[in-house]
């Protein structure tokens, strides 16, 4: 059973997950090894009683669970680096966009269990939503890494074909989601709020409508027939987005993100 978590990268996504690990009580902060080849940008994980470092050699040797969180160009030489440090009792997850389970196998040549999980940044906050898929895993170890996330948001198990969908709509969603938020922001204020005001009513409305969706189970018409008085203000809102290609505009959006993953 992994104890000890080596996360390899403490870039956006990797301090993200230490941050989401400690706040969750996972695991304790000591149990935490966060590499970076500057470490000194991650002295408020160290502050924290994370081990900070750029020893990525030494962080697997001391390690259970390797997370890889590096960028998909630097994966090959980083696990070459600490290929040697592999034993059985190693797990490896990855949250590298467009590495494939099989990519993974080839550089690490070792038979151990490996994962593909695609959080997104809210995973600091523990309000990810992580796809995983995997590969050569006991059901123990796979209930191990399923748990890990869950308490770091949610999970959903997919078919590694999904995994380049999955970090469309799941990991680039917070960026979408957010660029929604500001363009209300940015109404609102011409609107008449103040910009602190026009921020908290845009992302608490967001967080209002996304929580219906979750805790109702309901379809977004479903509630957006609820809100729609007829003749009324939200319809003639709604319809010139639409005139304007708001829906188009996202599923565009999503489809060229995607596509870039293909062609890389
Ligand atoms: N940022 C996001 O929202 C998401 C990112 N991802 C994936 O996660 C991975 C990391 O993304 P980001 O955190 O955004 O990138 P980032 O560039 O912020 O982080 C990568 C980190 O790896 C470090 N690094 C580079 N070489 C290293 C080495 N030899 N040893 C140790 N650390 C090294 C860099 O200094 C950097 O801090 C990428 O593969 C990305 O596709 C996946 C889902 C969401
Ligand atoms: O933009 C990117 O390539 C990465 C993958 C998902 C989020 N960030």
């Amino acid at each position: 059973m992994s104890e000890r978590i080596a996360i390899i990268g403490g870039g956006n996504l990797g301090t993200a997950i230490a941050e989401g690990l400690i706040k969750s009580r996972f695991c304790k902060p000591d149990a935490i090894t966060i590499t970076k080849r500057n470490p000194a940008t991650l002295k408020e994980l160290e502050k924290k009683g994370v081990t900070i470092t750029a020893d990525n050699t030494t962080a697997v040797k001391q390690s259970d669970l390797v997370i890889l969180a590096v960028k998909p160009f630097q994966v090959a030489a980083v696990i070459e680096g600490f290929k040697k440090q592999l034993t059985a009792k190693h797990t490896i997850v990855s949250v590298i966009t467009g590495v494939s389970l099989s990519d993974l196998q080839e550089m690490v040549k070792k038979s151990l269990p490996l994962f593909r999980a695609m959080p997104n940044t809210a995973i600091a906050i523990q309000e990810s939503i992580t796809c995983i898929s995997y590969s050569n895993a006991t059901e123990q170890q796979a209930s191990f890494v399923v748990d890990m996330f869950n308490t770091l948001g949610k999970v959903a198990l997919i078919d590694e074909k999904l995994m380049d969908a999955a970090t469309v709509l799941g990991a680039c969603g917070t960026a979408y989601a957010m660029r929604y938020i500001r363009a209300n922001i940015q109404a609102g204020i011409e609107i008449g709020f103040d910009a602190k005001t026009a921020s908290l009513i845009a992302a608490q409305t967001v967080k209002g409508a996304a929580e219906l969706l979750l805790k109702n189970g309901s379809h977004p018409e479903q509630e957006i027939d609820k809100v729609t008085t007829p003749k009324g203000c939200t319809i003639v809102g709604l319809n010139e987005m639409e005139h304007r290609g708001f829906s188009s505009s996202l599923i565009r959006g999503v489809i060229a993100s995607y596509n870039k993953i293909a062609k890389d």
